[in-house]
């Protein structure tokens, strides 16, 4: 019986979508989810690996903590003794001994977000761990036991990483139990309106001052923008409307972004310029029409032939 399930609108947990190719993710995480095999997340960043790892971890039968470390945020060393913990006097200013995640993770789930980016000497170490289903902290020789449900995220392809010596192979197979893919946000527009939905119904402010909707005009401008940062920056834009929003319960145009109503200042072009780039376009057209005779072209655009060639940059 798992704690988490999929709702009418076909949910997992906290994970909205409304997309048939998220929905075989789902089912195949659900699935995943009662087994002990490593399970590997992919994705663009922000399109939700770790919220969908943290929904694994509720479905699955294990006891224990979900314990999450980014393997990008920390050196090598301090992600060594994140990991593996240390004894006291293990190195300078290791006053008192300390478990590392892989056992605080001991019969709960360890989330490894952005593995692509350990260390090699840190893969070694964790491949080895792997293998033994135990630990020694920095500046011990006693194996620790400790046995953990493991999930990894990447933005990054391994298998690139693994052909430019950047990942270890054996890791690679030893972490790719199961792989689930999150699609980016541009590829499943239509989980956009289901997206803002929930996050209005979950974003406190929003409740607060009672916005629950957005008008059609708004909604198509989200839904046809290419959210480069996914989920999580849509996140943020209707997090910063609900917050700067003075009065209405409903976001309109007016309330989004420059960048996403197309009106970002820095981007726009002066008319000089767009007259030039449309001049460019227009006197290259003509030519592949008139198969790049200069004489012919010139008649059709009305212009001298010298002016032609001063346009094209070509000397007469
Ligand atoms: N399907 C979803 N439904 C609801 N919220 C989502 C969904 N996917 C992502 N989010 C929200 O988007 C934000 C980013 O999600 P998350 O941190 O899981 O992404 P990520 O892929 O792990 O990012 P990164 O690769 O940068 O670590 C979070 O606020 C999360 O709650």
């Amino acid at each position: 019986m798992t704690k988490s399930k999929k709702t009418r609108n076909q949910s997992l947990g906290n994970v909205v979508s409304c997309n048939d190719e998220m929905h075989q993710i789902f089912d195949l995480a659900i699935q995943a989810s009662q087994s002990n095999i490593p399970i590997i997340i992919t994705g663009e960043s922000g399109t939700g690996k770790s919220i969908l790892a943290r929904e694994i971890h509720l479905m699955s039968n294990v006891r224990g903590e979900f314990v999450s470390e980014n393997c990008a945020a920390f050196s090598e060393t301090l992600l060594e003794s994140e990991l593996f913990g240390y004894n006291k006097g293990a190195f300078t200013g290791a006053n008192i001994q300390k478990n590392g995640l892989l056992l605080a993770a001991n019969n709960g789930t360890l989330f490894l977000d952005e593995v692509g980016d350990m260390p090699m000497t840190m893969q070694t170490k964790l491949l080895c761990a792997l293998e033994k289903k135990a630990v020694r902290k920095i500046g011990s020789c006693v194996w620790e036991n400790t046995n953990f449900r493991l999930i990894c995220a990447t933005n990054k392809s391994l298998r690139c990483l693994v052909q430019t010596k950047l990942f270890r192979e054996d890791l690679l197979y030893r972490l790719q139990g199961i792989e689930l893919h999150l699609l980016p946000l541009r590829k499943r527009k239509e989980d956009i309106p289901l997206l803002i939905e929930n996050f209005l119904q979950t974003i406190p402010i929003a409740k607060q001052k009672n916005i629950h909707a957005i008008d059609h005009e708004a909604q198509n401008l989200l839904i046809n923008y290419h959210w480069p940062g996914n989920i999580r920056q849509l996140h943020h834009e209707i997090s910063r409307i609900v917050a700067l929003k003075k009065a209405g319960n409903c976001i309109t145009c007016g309330d989004l972004s420059p960048q996403i109503t197309g009106k970002n200042h820095r981007q726009y072009r002066t008319l000089k310029q767009a007259v030039v780039e449309f001049e460019n376009r227009y006197i290259q057209q003509t030519l592949k029409m008139v198969e790049g005779n200069k004489s012919k072209a010139a008649g059709l655009l009305g212009i001298s032939r010298r002016c032609l060639y001063y346009k094209i940059g070509v000397s007469s």
